[in-house]
């Protein structure tokens, strides 16, 4: 199977620090690729290089078999790379439905259009509507974003993320900070959008990574120990010592 986002020796150099250094790793659609390792271990950087957010040192991006690791952040976004953050990064004061028509605007800017109402973009109202039902949120789509709960909150990043019409999900700590029953309800809303879409997921939740993930890259200070399927991951002698702990 041809992957759709694929990555390979990837390095991000910061000064003396190389903070990724020579990762290879395959996105495919249907699965969940979850990237672990400690603090620092250089996860946000690599979903930072591949978003765009920051550029690579040294390394080759591909989507679809096509080089976009010169490409813009804006322009991979465009070809169906989207991102969630680490921060909520929602608008407390404005509708779910506002942020989510907000969030597919900005992916596809019309700037010839400044004279129209922004609400009355029938494309962006269809792909926010259309990203709150895939996430599980229509019934709440004209709340006051600010007054949801957490869990409902992160959805939400996950809706906005959707709306954009991406392929490929990076999303980083999707579950930081939620409790059981909201950490069940994203699980089940990654399992149903993995059909659509390759997932890459930081997480530092280890039981919802085993939980959900078909396939586990393990770094340890920028670099690669492992990859492989959760139970070669869980068996590794080498993750059990730098990371989970024997006792995992
Ligand atoms: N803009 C930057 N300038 C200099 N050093 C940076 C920068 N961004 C990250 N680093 C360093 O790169 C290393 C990797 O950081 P990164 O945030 O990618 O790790 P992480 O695995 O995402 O950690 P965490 O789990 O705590 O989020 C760290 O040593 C960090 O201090």
């Amino acid at each position: 199977m041809n992957a759709l986002l694929s990555v390979s020796t990837l390095t991000r150099r910061f000064g003396g620090l190389v903070a990724v250094s020579d990762v290879t790793l395959d996105l495919h659609r249907g699965e969940v690729h979850a990237v672990i390792g400690t603090n620092g271990a250089g996860k946000s950087t690599l979903i930072n290089m591949l978003s765009g957010e920051i550029a690579a040192s040294a390394g080759q991006i591909k989507l679809d078999g096509r080089d976009i690791t010169r490409r813009s952040q804006a322009m991979r976004a465009r070809s169906g790379v989207g991102r969630s953050y680490q921060r909520t990064t929602i608008f407390p004061e404005f509708t779910v439905h506002e942020n989510c028509r907000l969030a597919a605007q900005a992916a596809t800017p019309r700037p010839w259009a400044i004279w129209q109402n922004a609400g009355a973009c029938s494309a962006s109202n269809a792909a926010a509507g259309e990203a709150l039902a895939a996430a599980g949120l229509a019934d709440v789509a004209h709340r006051v974003a600010g007054t949801l709960s957490h869990g409902a909150k992160r959805q939400l990043e996950v809706a906005m993320c959707l709306a954009t019409k991406p392929r490929v999900l990076l999303l980083d700590e999707p579950l930081a900070g939620m409790g059981a029953e909201e950490t069940d309800r994203m699980l089940a809303l990654l399992e149903k959008l993995k059909a659509e879409h390759a997932i890459l997921l930081v997480e530092h939740d280890m039981d919802a990574v085993f939980r959900i993930a078909d396939r586990i890259t393990v770094m340890v200070n920028g670099a690669v120990i492992a990859s492989g399927d959760p139970a070669s991951i869980r068996e590794n002698a080498q993750v059990r010592t730098a990371y989970l702990g024997e006792d995992h």
